[in-house]
């Protein structure tokens, strides 16, 4: 059935009408520190977990938490999972189906990591929302409930079924969520679309759809020259220190132009075709305005189709942080005794965990081999997400193109990403149907960084994209 334009202007205009209580429903979300990193906000994940079912009881849909297992942390201890939200909204034989995955957990944030605002009290200032969570992915999760209690308040019919996973791990790889999938194959039966709104616009303005995802496999690199931490006055000079031998080795892994070192890595990325090559000219991205964005002293490529080729179709490393080092202010001076570096790759097609896993290993074994250090050295592979690739012809794109043309009044770019959701190929894979990347976010969004925000525009006109592609999709009977 087609629906006339007066049915979403009359829900565009509710929309608008509901904006504060929106941004209300968020401030709430937000000041639950649901970080999955942290073990000691596991119970604020927990409490997230319910939060979501009950928001979604309450648009009508019947919810269930469903045990994730046991998560083996890396200093032996064991932590219950927080429970994964499985939720079913409508379950009429004659419409299609369509999943939306989101997650609950944030990335870890202090005030004094330098942010302006308490991170966990939602705060507006110029049209921004400052909150973590907010963008990454609370914001576009609350999008989806209300885009649907405004098709309900306004007395329109849902014209598809609605499956709803949300989980609280995404930020730590997704652990537990996979098994669950597979253990529950039968509520991913019957599904004919997937939606995840997670990522970012390309730029500030213009609005996209996502079609890939760069994987990620994570690892860290442990290295121990003593019993206990020492003195530098009186042990220094006398042992091998552990902090110069990390650092020895996590500097060697990347060049100055930003390629990685490790041997047997790049000779599985796949080639870049010539109908690849023709993309990128056309896609709406300008790198003054994204180096400037940044405040980042320089690129490391000078046109825009190889920056988007770095970020999109080419693996990077990322060197995290060490743990264990001394990172306080002040000048302490002390030799750690057992410092273990991060560090992750985004991985591309065709690079696989398993392969990615055992060139890392083996590469940084033999580099070590090389140092002459006595200390002990161990390489422990993390979690890891596989990479994406989607058809960004399918109706799937085609619905969420005709929405954001309807809220925005632009056809929205095809865009790949260089970030990870680890879950998303297991959907394509489990329901063999779509999967598509629908962000509302912005480009300068911050996710997983200092003062992290949505604006309020992208959060309202966001929710009519969501509310209208629920519609729009319905068109595809
Ligand atoms: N919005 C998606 C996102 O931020 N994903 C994370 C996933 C991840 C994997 N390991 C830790 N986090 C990302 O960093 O890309
Ligand atoms: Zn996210
Ligand atoms: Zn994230």
């Amino acid at each position: 059935m087609v629906l006339g334009n007066e049915v979403y202007d009359k829900v565009f205009r509710s929309i608008d009408v509901n904006a504060d209580k929106f941004v209300e429903v968020l401030e709430e979300a937000v000041a639950i520190v649901s970080i999955s990193a942290e073990p000691e906000h596991r119970d604020d994940c927990v409490k997230m977990s319910h939060w979501a079912k009950a928001k979604l009881e309450s648009i009508g849909a019947t919810a269930e938490l469903v045990d994730a297992g046991i998560q083996h942390l890396h200093d032996g201890t064991q932590l219950p999972l927080p429970p994964i939200v499985f939720a079913q909204l409508g379950k009429d034989p004659k419409k299609k189906t369509l999943l939306v995955y989101g997650h609950l957990d944030v990335q870890p944030a202090k005030k004094e990591d330098g942010w302006n605002t308490d991170p966990f009290v939602l705060t507006e200032i110029d049209g921004k929302l400052f909150g973590r969570g907010s963008t990454d992915d609370k914001g576009p999760v609350i999008g989806w409930i209300h885009a649907i209690r405004t098709l309900q308040e306004n007395g329109i019919d849902l014209p598809i079924n609605m499956k709803f996973v949300f989980e609280c791990m995404e930020e730590a790889g997704s652990e537990g969520l996979d098994e669950a999938l597979h253990n529950r194959k039968d509520f991913l039966q019957d599904v004919d679309f997937t939606c995840i709104s997670d990522n970012y616009w390309l730029g500030k303005k213009k609005p996209c759809l996502t079609y890939g995802l760069r994987g990620i496999s994570y690892f860290f690199v442990k290295v121990e020259c003593a019993k206990q931490d020492l003195h530098s006055g009186c042990y220094g000079g006398s042992i091998h220190e552990a902090l110069p031998d990390l650092l020895w080795v996590l500097s060697q892994l990347t060049n100055i132009d930003g390629t990685i070192n490790i041997e047997g890595l790049n000779e599985m990325v796949a080639p870049v075709t010539d109908d690849e090559k023709e993309i990128y000219p056309k896609i709406d991205f300008c790198i003054k305005e994204y180096q400037n964005d940044l405040g980042a002293h320089g690129l490391t490529r000078k046109t825009k189709e190889e920056i988007l080729m770095r970020r999109w179709r080419f693996p990077s490393l990322s060197l995290h942080g060490v743990e264990g080092a001394f990172d306080g202010p002040g000048s302490k001076t002390v030799i750690p005794a057992k410092v273990t570096g991060k560090f992750s790759i985004r991985t591309v097609p065709n690079m696989t965990p398993e392969k990615v896993d055992e060139v890392v290993v083996a590469h940084l074994n033999k580099l070590w081999a090389t140092r002459g250090s006595p200390n002990r050295f161990e390489v422990i592979p993390q979690h890891a997400g596989r990479v994406w690739l989607s058809d960004p012809n399918h109706p799937n794109f085609q619905a969420g193109a005709k929405a954001m043309k309807r809220v925005f009044d632009v056809e929205p770019d095809l865009t790949r990403e260089g970030g990870s959701i680890p879950v998303t190929l297991s959907f394509q894979e489990l329901t063999g149907k779509n999967v598509m990347l629908l962000p509302i976010g912005a480009c300068d969004d911050m996710a997983h960084s200092q003062n992290e925000k949505i604006n309020r525009r992208n959060y309202i006109e966001g929710t009519k994209v969501l509310a209208a592609y629920l519609l729009e999709l319905g068109e595809f009977q």
